[in-house]
């Protein structure tokens, strides 16, 4: 069960979104950081077949993606950044125009909604109009939706945006039961929805991978360059002119700063363990927005 790119290249315009993209993902899940305008969901869209390659290949396990796409979208499930629904539909009414939209048989359907609503605790929310629920609910019934085929191959494309610190966790434990059954790219801009969940991590900047590897191996290179220490409020504002401050919390001892610097700039800064915000922040602490 793999997903192949092969120098995978899109550009709208004078816009180059996706640069010459060659990667391998397997079973699991597999978290795609980046800033805003990184490409994510360009490439995420590539994947889907929603839009033209310019350049490049795309392989699912043995099959062609652009030679034989209909056998290629059976094993894909997608929930977009913005999924269109209905409003005035029921849950299940969603749910079973959808599968409609997938070839799926009546049968099949009606048995795989019941299924869904249960898995992901929609079933006492069947009947209620799309427009009656929550953002969490929403959401929820957007990866029923994705779902519904049972795909091999699952892109979730900023599943958890306005979603409360609750649904958070109850939909990052759902994207974990899923890992055993298929491959899944879940694109984010919240590091800590991917830092326990994802088997590896890749790292997108101006349309291009620039980093695919374990969460633990990408800690091992941020080792030696994040810094901690405590000073006065007056001189906490030079260093945050000079360093990227991941943390800044004012105590009654001074400013407790946590900070990105390739070597110790101070005597009596001390080194952290790193984490994957200050990862995220190495490669992205140069004012794009986050
Ligand atoms: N249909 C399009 N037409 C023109 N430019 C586009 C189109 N889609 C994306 N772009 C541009 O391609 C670049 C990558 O956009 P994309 O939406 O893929 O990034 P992203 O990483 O998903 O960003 P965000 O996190 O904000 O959703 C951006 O500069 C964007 O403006």
């Amino acid at each position: 069960m793999e997903l192949t790119l092969e120098h995978v290249d899109k550009s709208f315009k004078q816009i180059h979104a996706v640069r010459d993209v060659t990667l391998q993902l397997g079973k699991g899940v597999h978290g795609l950081l980046g800033a805003n305008g990184s490409g994510k969901t360009t490439l995420m869209r590539l994947i889907c077949g929603l839009i033209p390659l310019d350049k490049g290949s795309l392989h699912f396990m043995d099959i062609n993606a652009l030679k034989q796409y209909d056998t290629y979208a059976s094993y894909l499930g997608y929930l977009p950044q913005h999924f269109g629904y209905y409003p005035h539909y029921s849950v299940y009414d969603f749910l079973s125009y959808m599968s409609i939209l997938k070839n799926m048989s009546k049968e099949y359907s009606e048995q795989r909604i019941e299924t869904l609503l249960e898995r992901l605790n929609l079933q006492s929310h069947k009947h209620k109009k799309l427009r009656q629920l929550s953002g969490g609910m929403l959401r929820r019934v957007g990866i029923a939706q994705a779902l519904l085929n049972e795909p091999k191959l699952l892109l979730l494309d900023e599943p958890t945006a306005g979603l409360d610190p609750k649904e958070r966790i109850i939909f990052r434990n759902l994207i974990a039961s899923l890992s055993q059954e298929c491959c899944i790219l879940l694109s984010t801009h919240i590091v800590s929805d991917v830092e326990t969940i994802a088997d590896d991590i890749l790292v997108m900047k101006e349309g291009s991978i620039l980093l695919h590897d374990t969460v633990a191996n990408l800690l091992t290179y941020m080792q030696g360059k994040v810094w901690e220490m405590v000073l006065p409020a007056s001189e906490a504002i030079a260093l945050s002119d000079k360093y990227c401050i991941v943390k800044q919390h004012t105590m009654q001892d001074g400013v407790h700063l946590r900070f990105i610097s390739d070597t110790q700039s101070y005597p009596n800064a001390k080194l952290a363990i790193p984490d994957l915000d200050d990862l995220y922040l190495y490669y992205f602490q140069d004012g794009e927005t986050v």
